[in-house]
Protein backbone atom coordinates (compact mmCIF):
# COMPACT_ATOMS: atom_id res chain seq x y z
CA UNK A 1 0.00 0.00 0.00
CA UNK A 2 1.47 3.66 -1.18
CA UNK A 3 0.29 6.77 0.62
CA UNK A 4 -0.16 9.78 -0.90
CA UNK A 5 3.21 11.63 0.08
CA UNK A 6 3.04 14.51 2.64
CA UNK A 7 5.16 17.34 1.75
CA UNK A 8 7.07 19.78 4.19
CA UNK A 9 8.25 23.12 2.98
CA UNK A 10 10.85 24.52 5.24
CA UNK A 11 12.42 28.20 5.11
CA UNK A 12 15.92 27.15 3.93
CA UNK A 13 18.45 24.59 4.61
CA UNK A 14 19.24 25.15 8.15
CA UNK A 15 15.69 24.69 8.94
CA UNK A 16 15.35 21.72 7.09
CA UNK A 17 17.97 20.35 8.41
CA UNK A 18 16.89 20.61 12.03
CA UNK A 19 13.25 19.43 11.28
CA UNK A 20 14.85 15.90 9.52
CA UNK A 21 17.45 15.55 12.30
CA UNK A 22 14.66 16.34 15.11
CA UNK A 23 12.11 13.89 13.19
CA UNK A 24 14.63 11.24 12.70
CA UNK A 25 15.75 11.76 16.63
CA UNK A 26 12.03 11.20 17.45
CA UNK A 27 10.41 8.57 15.20
CA UNK A 28 14.24 6.48 16.68
CA UNK A 29 12.81 6.92 20.17
CA UNK A 30 9.34 6.04 19.32
CA UNK A 31 10.23 2.75 17.88
CA UNK A 32 12.79 1.79 20.51
CA UNK A 33 10.46 2.75 22.87
CA UNK A 34 8.05 -0.19 21.47
CA UNK A 35 10.76 -2.42 21.60
CA UNK A 36 12.32 -1.74 18.11
CA UNK A 37 15.85 -2.19 17.23
CA UNK A 38 14.96 0.40 14.10
CA UNK A 39 16.95 -0.38 10.59
CA UNK A 40 17.98 2.80 8.54
CA UNK A 41 19.11 4.00 5.26
CA UNK A 42 21.20 6.73 5.04
CA UNK A 43 21.73 9.35 2.06
CA UNK A 44 25.15 11.23 0.61
CA UNK A 45 25.29 14.76 -0.50
CA UNK A 46 25.03 17.95 1.02
CA UNK A 47 21.68 18.42 2.78
CA UNK A 48 22.18 15.35 4.29
CA UNK A 49 25.45 16.36 5.66
CA UNK A 50 23.70 19.44 7.09
CA UNK A 51 21.32 16.90 8.79
CA UNK A 52 24.08 14.24 10.14
CA UNK A 53 25.29 17.57 12.02
CA UNK A 54 22.10 18.30 13.64
CA UNK A 55 21.53 15.02 14.55
CA UNK A 56 25.08 14.81 16.55
CA UNK A 57 23.90 18.41 17.87
CA UNK A 58 20.54 17.11 18.70
CA UNK A 59 20.83 13.56 19.67
CA UNK A 60 22.03 13.96 23.65
CA UNK A 61 18.68 15.37 24.28
CA UNK A 62 16.84 12.46 22.80
CA UNK A 63 16.34 9.11 24.06
CA UNK A 64 17.58 7.35 21.02
CA UNK A 65 20.22 4.68 21.90
CA UNK A 66 22.26 4.86 18.81
CA UNK A 67 23.97 1.49 19.64
CA UNK A 68 20.50 -0.08 19.28
CA UNK A 69 20.20 1.13 15.57
CA UNK A 70 20.83 -0.72 12.37
CA UNK A 71 22.65 1.65 9.98
CA UNK A 72 22.84 1.20 5.99
CA UNK A 73 23.32 2.83 2.98
CA UNK A 74 21.33 3.68 -0.12
CA UNK A 75 24.27 3.98 -1.97
CA UNK A 76 28.07 4.56 -1.92
CA UNK A 77 31.29 5.87 -4.07
CA UNK A 78 33.48 2.61 -5.09
CA UNK A 79 36.63 4.38 -3.76
CA UNK A 80 39.25 3.87 -1.47
CA UNK A 81 38.05 2.97 2.06
CA UNK A 82 39.57 6.79 3.49
CA UNK A 83 38.24 8.84 0.47
CA UNK A 84 36.63 11.60 1.58
CA UNK A 85 34.50 10.86 -1.01
CA UNK A 86 32.27 8.15 0.78
CA UNK A 87 29.22 8.59 2.15
CA UNK A 88 29.96 6.36 5.27
CA UNK A 89 33.18 8.07 5.98
CA UNK A 90 31.13 11.34 5.91
CA UNK A 91 28.38 9.97 8.05
CA UNK A 92 30.79 8.53 10.75
CA UNK A 93 32.48 12.15 11.08
CA UNK A 94 29.41 13.82 10.89
CA UNK A 95 27.39 12.03 13.93
CA UNK A 96 27.83 8.13 13.86
CA UNK A 97 31.18 8.46 15.76
CA UNK A 98 29.57 11.06 18.07
CA UNK A 99 26.26 9.12 18.97
CA UNK A 100 28.05 6.10 20.18
CA UNK A 101 26.81 3.87 16.96
CA UNK A 102 27.44 0.29 17.48
CA UNK A 103 30.24 -0.34 14.33
CA UNK A 104 28.85 -4.10 14.11
CA UNK A 105 25.02 -2.61 13.44
CA UNK A 106 26.72 -0.15 11.16
CA UNK A 107 26.60 -1.18 7.25
CA UNK A 108 29.18 0.93 4.86
CA UNK A 109 29.08 -0.47 1.16
CA UNK A 110 32.26 -1.79 0.17
CA UNK A 111 35.03 0.15 -0.62
CA UNK A 112 38.21 -0.70 -3.14
CA UNK A 113 39.75 -2.30 -0.26
CA UNK A 114 36.78 -4.49 -0.01
CA UNK A 115 35.81 -5.44 -3.39
CA UNK A 116 37.31 -6.19 -7.02
CA UNK A 117 34.54 -4.00 -8.76
CA UNK A 118 31.41 -2.70 -8.07
CA UNK A 119 29.54 -5.50 -9.54
CA UNK A 120 31.28 -7.42 -6.65
CA UNK A 121 30.83 -4.85 -4.25
CA UNK A 122 27.04 -5.05 -5.05
CA UNK A 123 27.17 -8.41 -4.29
CA UNK A 124 28.60 -8.80 -1.32
CA UNK A 125 25.93 -5.58 0.04
CA UNK A 126 23.48 -8.00 -0.86
CA UNK A 127 24.75 -10.77 1.11
CA UNK A 128 25.49 -8.79 4.09
CA UNK A 129 21.76 -7.20 3.76
CA UNK A 130 20.14 -10.47 3.94
CA UNK A 131 22.38 -11.30 6.59
CA UNK A 132 22.15 -8.72 9.08
CA UNK A 133 18.57 -6.96 7.34
CA UNK A 134 15.32 -7.09 8.61
CA UNK A 135 13.79 -7.36 5.30
CA UNK A 136 12.77 -3.84 5.35
CA UNK A 137 13.84 -0.20 6.63
CA UNK A 138 11.68 1.52 8.71
CA UNK A 139 13.39 4.26 7.22
CA UNK A 140 15.12 5.37 3.79
CA UNK A 141 16.83 8.65 3.52
CA UNK A 142 17.44 9.88 -0.23
CA UNK A 143 18.89 13.36 -1.79
CA UNK A 144 17.61 14.03 -5.26
CA UNK A 145 20.15 15.09 -8.19
CA UNK A 146 18.98 18.22 -10.81
CA UNK A 147 18.47 15.41 -13.00
CA UNK A 148 16.11 13.48 -10.50
CA UNK A 149 18.52 10.85 -9.35
CA UNK A 150 18.34 9.42 -6.32
CA UNK A 151 20.90 6.94 -4.39
CA UNK A 152 22.96 6.15 -7.46
CA UNK A 153 20.19 5.43 -9.92
CA UNK A 154 20.24 7.83 -12.94
CA UNK A 155 18.34 8.19 -15.15
CA UNK A 156 18.35 6.16 -18.57
CA UNK A 157 20.77 3.85 -16.78
CA UNK A 158 19.92 0.32 -17.01
CA UNK A 159 20.35 -0.18 -13.18
CA UNK A 160 16.71 1.14 -12.75
CA UNK A 161 15.24 -1.81 -14.21
CA UNK A 162 17.75 -4.41 -12.25
CA UNK A 163 15.50 -6.70 -9.84
CA UNK A 164 18.42 -7.38 -7.56
CA UNK A 165 18.89 -5.38 -4.11
CA UNK A 166 22.15 -3.75 -4.74
CA UNK A 167 24.24 -2.98 -8.45
CA UNK A 168 27.13 -1.78 -9.40
CA UNK A 169 27.04 1.68 -11.43
CA UNK A 170 29.92 2.84 -13.64
CA UNK A 171 30.15 5.95 -15.90
CA UNK A 172 27.62 7.73 -13.28
CA UNK A 173 27.35 11.43 -14.05
CA UNK A 174 27.97 12.62 -10.81
CA UNK A 175 31.15 11.91 -10.05
CA UNK A 176 32.75 9.96 -8.77
CA UNK A 177 31.80 7.35 -11.39
CA UNK A 178 31.84 3.99 -9.63
CA UNK A 179 29.39 3.35 -7.51
CA UNK A 180 27.24 1.29 -5.49
CA UNK A 181 23.93 1.60 -5.26
CA UNK A 182 20.60 -0.21 -3.25
CA UNK A 183 18.18 -0.66 -6.14
CA UNK A 184 14.03 0.44 -6.30
CA UNK A 185 13.26 -3.21 -5.54
CA UNK A 186 15.53 -2.77 -2.17
CA UNK A 187 14.35 0.82 -1.22
CA UNK A 188 10.92 0.26 -2.00
CA UNK A 189 10.77 -2.22 0.95
CA UNK A 190 11.00 0.88 3.17
CA UNK A 191 7.54 1.64 5.27
CA UNK A 192 8.73 5.09 5.31
CA UNK A 193 10.85 6.70 2.55
CA UNK A 194 12.32 10.75 3.51
CA UNK A 195 13.19 12.63 0.10
CA UNK A 196 15.50 15.52 1.65
CA UNK A 197 15.71 18.45 -0.90
CA UNK A 198 17.29 21.69 -0.55
CA UNK A 199 17.66 24.76 -3.38
CA UNK A 200 16.59 25.99 -6.80
CA UNK A 201 18.17 23.75 -9.06
CA UNK A 202 16.43 20.32 -7.94
CA UNK A 203 12.78 22.00 -7.93
CA UNK A 204 12.45 20.83 -11.29
CA UNK A 205 13.03 17.23 -10.48
CA UNK A 206 10.65 17.79 -7.22
CA UNK A 207 8.11 19.25 -9.48
CA UNK A 208 8.56 16.08 -12.21
CA UNK A 209 8.40 13.14 -9.52
CA UNK A 210 5.30 14.59 -8.16
CA UNK A 211 3.66 15.06 -11.39
CA UNK A 212 3.52 11.30 -12.08
CA UNK A 213 7.22 11.73 -14.25
CA UNK A 214 8.29 8.36 -15.46
CA UNK A 215 11.30 6.65 -13.48
CA UNK A 216 13.08 5.92 -16.73
CA UNK A 217 13.42 10.21 -17.00
CA UNK A 218 12.95 10.96 -12.95
CA UNK A 219 14.31 8.07 -11.06
CA UNK A 220 12.90 9.87 -7.24
CA UNK A 221 9.61 8.90 -9.39
CA UNK A 222 10.16 5.10 -8.41
CA UNK A 223 10.72 5.22 -5.00
CA UNK A 224 7.80 5.36 -2.11
CA UNK A 225 7.64 3.93 1.23
CA UNK A 226 4.96 0.88 2.03
CA UNK A 227 3.70 3.07 4.98
CA UNK A 228 4.68 6.93 4.46
CA UNK A 229 6.42 8.97 2.40
CA UNK A 230 7.93 12.51 2.95
CA UNK A 231 9.31 15.32 1.12
CA UNK A 232 11.21 17.07 2.92
CA UNK A 233 12.25 20.35 0.94
CA UNK A 234 13.21 23.95 1.75
CA UNK A 235 11.37 27.23 -0.36
CA UNK A 236 13.49 27.19 -2.94
CA UNK A 237 12.84 23.36 -3.83
CA UNK A 238 9.58 23.25 -3.59
CA UNK A 239 9.05 26.67 -5.63
CA UNK A 240 8.31 24.70 -8.78
CA UNK A 241 5.25 23.28 -6.97
O1 LIG B 1 26.26 9.49 -3.37
C1 LIG B 1 25.60 10.47 -3.74
O2 LIG B 1 26.04 11.33 -4.49
C2 LIG B 1 24.23 10.68 -3.18
O3 LIG B 1 23.69 9.63 -2.54
C3 LIG B 1 23.31 11.30 -4.17
O4 LIG B 1 22.17 10.52 -4.50
C4 LIG B 1 22.88 12.60 -3.53
O5 LIG B 1 22.01 12.33 -2.43
C5 LIG B 1 22.22 13.53 -4.52
O6 LIG B 1 23.05 13.65 -5.64
C6 LIG B 1 22.00 14.90 -3.86
O7 LIG B 1 23.26 15.43 -3.54
P1 LIG B 1 23.36 16.98 -3.10
O8 LIG B 1 22.50 17.10 -1.86
O9 LIG B 1 24.84 17.19 -2.79
O10 LIG B 1 22.87 17.79 -4.23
Amino acid sequence: MTTEPRIEVHEDPATLATAVAGELLSRLADAQAAGGVPQIALTGGTIAEDIHREIARLSPGSEVDWSQVVVWWGDERFVAPDSPDRNSGQAQAAFLDAVGADPARVHPMPSTADASDVDAGATAYTATLREHGSGEFDIVMLGIGPDGHIASLFPGFPQLDSDGIAVGVTGSPKPPPERVSLTFAALNRARSVWFLVSGGGKASAVASALGGADLHDIPAAGVSGREETIWFLDREAASSL
